[in-house]
C-alpha cells in the first residue's frame, strides 16, 4: 500500500468532496495546476481541489479496534473516536461533514440518518451484521458498505461450544449458588453432550464452523437452511425446520435478522421441539420470541436457554437491560433456571476484533483513496489496478448513477477527448457504478469533465481522483 506522502504528492490524486474545506498541501504537479487555475480564474468549483489524506475525516463508533484507528491515523485521515454509540440526534449532527464512519452492531445508519450525511462515500460496519443499516437508501446516496464477513465466526462458534455444556451440565446455576455460598451437588438432568444432537438454524460462516466444532466433541449436527450447503463432516441438512426441531437436544440460531427470520423460534417452534431440549441463539435479537420462550420453559418443555442478543439492546456498557421497557419480559427471564444471559459478546475476543480492524479498516481506505468496491455488501464491486505512478496528468472518473440505458453513451462522450487507459463498470439493482482512467488531463479539463458529469440526468455521485 502506497504511504500517505506517495498518495499526497506522486499519485497526485483528488478526492472530489463537495463542501470540504480544503487543507490542499502545496507540493504536487497537479496542486501547482491548480494553484494557477486559482490565480487565473476567479471562482474555482468549489468541490474540485486535489485530494490531500489529511482532509479526511473518520467518525469512529462502538469502541472499534484500535487496527483501525492505526491504519486511519498512517493514512493521514482525522479520526474522532467514540467508545459508545450515539443518540440518534448526536449521530445526526457528526455525521453531517464526516467521509466515512464506523460502526458495530448498535448503531442505526437509517434513511433519515443518512439524508444529513452531506459528505459521506463510504460506511464501515466492523462487525457481521449489516441489517443496522439501511443499505439500499446508502447505495441510492452513492454510500457504499463494507463489513467483516467471517473474522469473528470462530469467536461465536466456541462461545456456542462452552454454552452447550454449560447449560447441559447447569454450570451457571451451580456457579451463581456458590457465589452466594451454596453448596449444591446436583447430578439429576446434567449430561454429557457426546452422543447428543445439536440442530443448527443456519449453516453459513458460523453455523459450519460451530458443526465442525460439535462433532469433534461426539456429537450428531443436523442443520436447516434455506439454500442447499454442502455438509462438513458426518452432519446432514434437513430439508425443513420441523425436521430439525423434532430431533435435536439443543437447537441453535445462526441466521440473519431478515423479515423472514423474526420470531423464526416462536411458540409453535417450541412445542415442535423435544421434551428437556435447550435453545441458544447468538444471531439477531429478532429471531427468537423471547415471551414465547418464557412461557415454554415455565411449562417445563425447554430445559435451558443462552441469549447473546436482544430485540432492544443498550447503547453502551452500564446501561440496564431491564430499563428500557420494550424489554419488559427481562427480569421474568431472569428468574428462571438455566438460562444464561451474555451482553452481545459472541464475536467478542481480542482475535476477532483485531483482525477486524485490519480487514474493514483497509477496505474502506481502498474505497476512499482508489475508489475500489470490491467486497461492498450494497453496491456494484468495481475495481481497477492502481493509477499509473509515473504517469502525470491521469486522472481516475468515479461515476455513481442510476442503472438505467443510455448512461454509459453519454458518460463516454463527456470523456471521449482523453485516451481511456482503463475502464470497468458494474451494477447492483438500481444503481450503477463506472470506473475510468484517463490520460492527458489538465486542471482545466478535469474542471470542465466535473462539471459535465455531474450535469448529467442520471447521476448520483461523481469523484475524481488525480
Ligand atoms: N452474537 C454475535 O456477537 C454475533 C457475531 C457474528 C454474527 N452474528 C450474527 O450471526 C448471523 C449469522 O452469521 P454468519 O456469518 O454465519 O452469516 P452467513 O450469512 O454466513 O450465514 C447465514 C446463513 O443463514 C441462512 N439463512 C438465511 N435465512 C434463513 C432462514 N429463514 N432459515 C434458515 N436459514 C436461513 C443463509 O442461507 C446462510 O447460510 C449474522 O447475520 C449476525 O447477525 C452475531
Ligand atoms: O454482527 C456481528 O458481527 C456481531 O453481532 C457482533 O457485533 P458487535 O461488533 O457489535 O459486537
Amino acid at each position: 500500500m502506497s504511504s500517505p506522502q506517495q498518495i499526497a504528492q506522486t499519485f497526485s490524486q483528488a478526492l472530489n468532496l463537495s463542501g470540504s474545506p480544503s487543507h490542499a498541501v502545496s507540493t504536487s504537479p497537479t496542486q501547482s495546476y491548480l494553484a494557477q487555475y486559482m490565480q487565473n480564474n476567479k471562482k474555482p468549483t468549489k468541490a474540485l481541489k486535489p485530494f490531500s489524506t489529511g482532509d479526511i475525516k473518520i467518525l469512529l463508533l462502538e469502541n472499534v479496534n484500535q487496527t483501525a484507528i492505526d491504519i486511519f491515523s498512517n493514512q493521514g485521515y482525522q479520526v474522532e473516536f467514540y467508545k459508545s454509540s450515539l443518540p440518534e440526534d448526536e449521530l445526526i449532527e457528526k455525521i453531517k461533514d464526516v467521509h466515512a464512519i464506523g460502526i458495530r452492531s448498535k448503531t442505526k445508519l437509517t434513511a433519515n440518518v443518512l439524508k444529513h450525511a452531506r459528505n459521506l462515500v463510504v460506511i464501515g460496519c466492523f462487525c457481521i451484521g449489516t441489517n443496522q443499516v439501511d443499505l439500499e437508501a446508502a447505495a441510492k446516496s452513492g454510500i457504499a458498505v463494507f463489513n467483516s464477513p467471517f473474522s469473528n465466526s470462530r469467536s461465536v462458534a466456541e462461545l456456542v461450544i462452552a454454552e452447550i455444556i454449560t447449560l447441559a451440565r447447569q454450570l451457571g446455576d451451580r456457579s451463581i449458588e456458590l457465589h452466594t455460598g451454596t453448596w449444591n451437588k446436583v447430578s439429576s438432568k446434567c449430561w454429557e453432550i457426546r452422543g447428543k444432537t445439536l440442530g443448527i438454524i443456519g449453516y453459513g460462516h458460523i453455523g459450519a464452523q460451530l458443526s465442525v466444532l460439535a462433532e469433534a466433541m461426539g456429537m450428531n449436527v443436523i442443520y436447516y437452511d434455506i439454500i442447499m450447503i454442502m455438509s462438513l463432516g458426518n452432519s446432514k441438512q434437513v430439508s425443513t425446520l420441523d425436521d430439525l426441531l423434532s430431533q435435536a437436544d439443543f437447537v441453535s440460531c445462526h441466521v440473519p435478522a431478515t423479515p423472514e427470520t423474526k420470531n423464526l423460534l416462536s411458540a409453535p417452534q417450541f412445542a415442535a421441539m423435544k421434551d428437556g431440549s435447550y435453545v441458544i441463539n447468538a444471531s439477531r435479537g429478532t429471531v427468537v420470541d423471547i415471551p414465547a420462550l418464557i412461557q415454554a420453559m415455565k411449562a417445563g418443555k425447554i430445559a435451558g436457554a443462552a441469549i447473546d442478543v436482544y430485540p432492544h439492546e443498550p447503547a453502551k456498557n452500564g446501561e440496564n437491560l431491564f430499563s428500557n421497557e420494550l424489554n419488559s419480559w427481562a427480569s421474568e427471564l431472569c428468574s428462571l433456571r438455566n438460562v444464561i444471559l451474555s451482553p452481545h459478546i459472541g464475536g467478542s475476543t481480542e482475535e476477532a476484533q483485531s483482525a477486524i480492524g485490519v480487514e474493514v479498516g483497509s477496505a474502506l481506505t481502498k474505497y476512499i483513496n482508489e475508489g475500489s468496491s470490491t467486497g461492498a455488501v450494497n453496491f456494484p464491486e468495481v475495481a481497477l489496478r492502481a493509477l499509473d505512478l509515473d504517469q502525470q496528468n491521469t486522472v481516475r472518473v468515479l461515476y455513481i448513477h442510476q442503472n438505467v440505458p443510455g448512461v454509459l453513451k453519454t458518460v463516454n462522450n463527456i470523456l471521449s477527448n482523453h485516451n481511456i487507459e482503463k475502464q470497468f463498470t458494474d451494477s447492483r439493482g438500481d444503481v450503477a457504478y463506472l470506473m475510468a482512467d484517463i490520460s492527458d488531463v489538465d486542471i482545466i479539463d478535469i474542471k470542465s469533465l466535473y462539471e459535465q458529469l455531474e450535469q448529467t440526468p442520471y447521476k448520483i455521485a461523481t469523484r475524481l481522483l488525480y
